[in-house]
């Protein structure tokens, strides 16, 4: 059974409904212009009242509020895992102490050519995040299926696999069977409203990663 993490935990109801629905993991997004943007203050208040299973995970993608730009190191031990795109402006701490069993590398899945760009990063993390969202070569047998079939590739790389990219209660199952990732991840369908989720989405995700009615 993969990890399911809930990426976009914006307040502490959020987080809670997360886990009593069964999440693994809970993503924090660190990015100034997004919608789910947490300041450090709010997840240190919400990490200090996660049960000790939880593992928290630092989403990181261009950029990088100023308060997390100068947050400090023990506010950054709260993250069990930091993920992050190329494009994300590091905060000093993290690119001086993090250690790489810890970091997720995400990238955008859009096609074959991404296979290569994964390939260079085959020695420098052991977690790849694989964000999905692959339109099929016109014809193709099964155009619903081919962006996990892309994903599915990546297993030749021997890492742990974070699948990604518009799974919903209603395609998860389906995206677990095709990739058998090590980890789902989800942010916009289990959400009510941009940066709000919704707890009624994350049960119904939970159950259907585990196959469940
Ligand atoms: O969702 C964001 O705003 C975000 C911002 C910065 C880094 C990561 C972010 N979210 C990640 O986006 C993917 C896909 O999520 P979705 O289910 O397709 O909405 C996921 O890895 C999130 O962690």
């Amino acid at each position: 059974m993969p990890l399911i993490k809930i990426c976009g935990i914006t307040s502490w109801n959020d987080a809670k409904a997360a886990v009593d629905a069964g999440a693994d993991m809970l993503g924090f997004v660190c990015d100034e212009n997004s919608e789910r943007l947490i300041l450090p203050d709010v997840f240190y208040e919400i990490s200090s009242r996660l049960p000790a299973r939880i593992i928290c995970v630092g989403a990181f993608a261009g950029h990088t509020h100023p308060q997390w730009r100068l947050a400090s190191a023990e506010l950054f031990a709260r993250f069990h895992q930091i993920q992050y795109y190329d494009d994300a402006i590091w905060p000093e701490v993290i690119r001086e102490n993090w250690d790489m069993r810890r970091k997720v590398k995400a990238f955008h899945l859009t096609g074959d050519k991404d296979l290569r760009t994964i390939a260079a990063f085959n020695g420098l993390v052991q977690n790849f995040l694989l964000n999905v969202h692959a339109p099929a070569p016109a014809g193709h047998p099964h155009p619903e299926s081919y962006g996990w079939s892309l994903a599915r590739e990546v297993h030749q790389f021997g890492k742990r696999i974070y699948l990604a990219g518009g799974l919903t209660p209603e395609t998860v199952r389906a995206a677990v069977v095709n990739v058998r990732p090590y980890a789902v991840d989800v942010t916009v369908g289990v959400e009510a409203s941009p940066g709000v989720k919704d707890p009624a989405k994350m049960a119904a995700f939970v159950r259907a990663v585990r196959g469940e009615k």
